[in-house]
């Protein structure tokens, strides 16, 4: 670990490999046993289309969305630099008015042009909409990982919901594409979406 000035520790480029590279991995080696999650973290189409179908009253509730540093594990995803920012969008899926699912989509700057330079602006219309109504978006393949209370994600979501701190919390993600542009959709599961763990 290497100082600057002001004693403030910096992480080497070596750490910084190493932790992307360590956190990258995370995300390929957890496998989904037997929980009730397993039906929604596999599903291929849209979390928002599924709730839908559940939940009369499925609404998005617009949490945060800013330029932001992308995780360590996300910026290899996204093809950044350590130190590029992106566009960070965060809601809550609410499903008849419970929380069902927290999504944290990131974006380059240089993926927010063309088809998708409205993205930014699309406020409390489901993110899905824009993405599976586009036959040329393919998704690459599902990652998962159970997240626990010192994962950035988990910390987000407990920032609105304080009383899962001590619940490990399932998420999935996976990367979008159009053409060049790429969108790196990750979501955890809270316990009122396994209401209905099965179609
Ligand atoms: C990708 C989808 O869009 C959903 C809605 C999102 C949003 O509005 O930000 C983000 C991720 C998804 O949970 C989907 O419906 O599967």
């Amino acid at each position: 670990m290497g100082v600057v000035a002001q004693n403030v520790p910096v992480a080497t480029l070596t750490e910084m490999r190493q932790l992307k590279q360590s956190s990258g991995r995370a995300w390929q080696r957890a496998v989904v046993g037997q929980t009730p999650f397993r039906s929604w973290l596999q599903e291929r189409g849209s979390l928002t289309a599924r709730l839908k179908k559940h939940y009369p009253a499925f609404s998005v509730e617009l949490l945060a969305q800013a330029w932001r540093k992308p995780h360590v594990d996300e910026q290899a995803m996204l093809r950044l630099h350590a130190m590029s920012r992106a566009w960070v969008r965060e809601v809550m899926l609410r499903g008849n008015g419970q929380p069902r699912v927290f999504a944290h989509s990131v974006i380059a700057r240089q993926d927010l042009r063309g088809p998708w330079c409205r993205l930014r602006a699309i406020g409390r219309v489901p993110l899905g909409a824009a993405l599976f109504a586009n036959p040329k978006v393919t998704r690459g393949p599902l990652q998962f990982r159970k997240l626990y209370a010192q994962h950035p994600l988990h910390q987000a979501v407990c920032r609105y919901h304080p009383q899962l701190q001590q619940h490990p919390l399932w998420a999935r993600r996976s990367l979008f594409r159009l053409h060049h542009h790429l969108l790196l959709v990750t979501e955890v599961f809270l316990p009122a979406c396994v209401d209905h763990p099965h179609d």
